[in-house]
């Protein structure tokens, strides 16, 4: 059981110190699949990191959450094409024909390199938003049905997989069984103080899995703590 959650838990390497992230891929090396190399680490290591990680026998997914019009984001998906990453995302709230560009542009390239390509991830609304930042933002719409709808515009353009909280797990379940990837940021147990923590709409790790996620995306909680394999450990272990 331990195992199966293992493999659906990726940990997110957000630091500016690449040593700093390496050291944790070595510490979870034995437990961990797959680390995410965020907005961050990219920026500060640049693309080299990533074949730091995979020398290690892991895999990558690289979140850079595009978000920008079709023919830039074509274009930007067609570079990524160049480095070996498992899984990558942008923002559904780019539109319908943003992730249809997206969508075309991996696949095509791809085809074209007669590369395996990543999954393409669509990110719905960012767990750090409530709803009254939604509203301050013009989203009037219910959280729910305004994630719901995104999920939808992502699948019918073919997006393997959404981003969303794990609160939102139920209905998506509910509603896209396994059409759909969901992945689900936001883990949280309140062992770990993290500073100033922007997380708000969050749950734990084995209520996201029994709620239905395929991936679980954790940052802090882990990698702030003082031993992070504990801290993995007692994050499996609680409700
Ligand atoms: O809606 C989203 C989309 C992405 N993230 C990313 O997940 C991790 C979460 O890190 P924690 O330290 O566990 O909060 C982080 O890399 C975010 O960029 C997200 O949190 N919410």
């Amino acid at each position: 059981m331990e195992n199966n959650i293992l493999n659906k838990v990726i940990v997110a390497l957000d630091f500016s110190d690449e040593t700093k992230a390496l050291e944790i891929v070595e510490i979870l090396k034995d437990d961990i699949n797959i680390f995410k190399i965020g907005l961050e680490l990219f920026i500060s290591s640049g693309p080299k990191i990533i074949e730091k990680i995979r020398s290690k026998n892991k895999q990558v997914f690289l979140d850079l959450k595009l978000h920008d019009i079709p023919n830039t984001i074509k274009k930007a998906l067609n570079a990524l094409m160049e480095y070996d990453i498992f899984m990558t995302t942008i923002h559904a709230l780019g539109g319908r024909k943003m992730l249809k560009e997206a969508r075309d542009s991996i696949i095509e390239s791809s085809e074209r390199k007669n590369k395996k390509r990543p999954l393409l991830i669509a990110v719905t609304l960012l767990t750090s938003l409530s709803t009254d930042d939604l509203v301050e933002i013009g989203i009037k719409e219910d959280l729910e049905e305004e994630v719901l709808n995104l999920a939808k515009i992502s699948k019918e353009e073919g997006i393997d997989g959404i981003v969303s909280s794990p609160l939102e797990l139920p209905y998506l379940k509910k509603e896209f069984k396994n059409e759909l990837l969901l992945i689900t940021p936001g883990i949280r147990n309140g062992t770990v103080h993290i500073p100033g923590d922007d997380q708000r709409r969050s749950s734990s790790l084995k209520k996201a899995i029994y709620q239905g996620a395929d991936y679980v995306v954790i940052g802090r909680q882990i990698t702030l703590a003082e031993d992070p394999k504990k801290a993995l450990y007692y994050l499996l272990g609680q409700e």
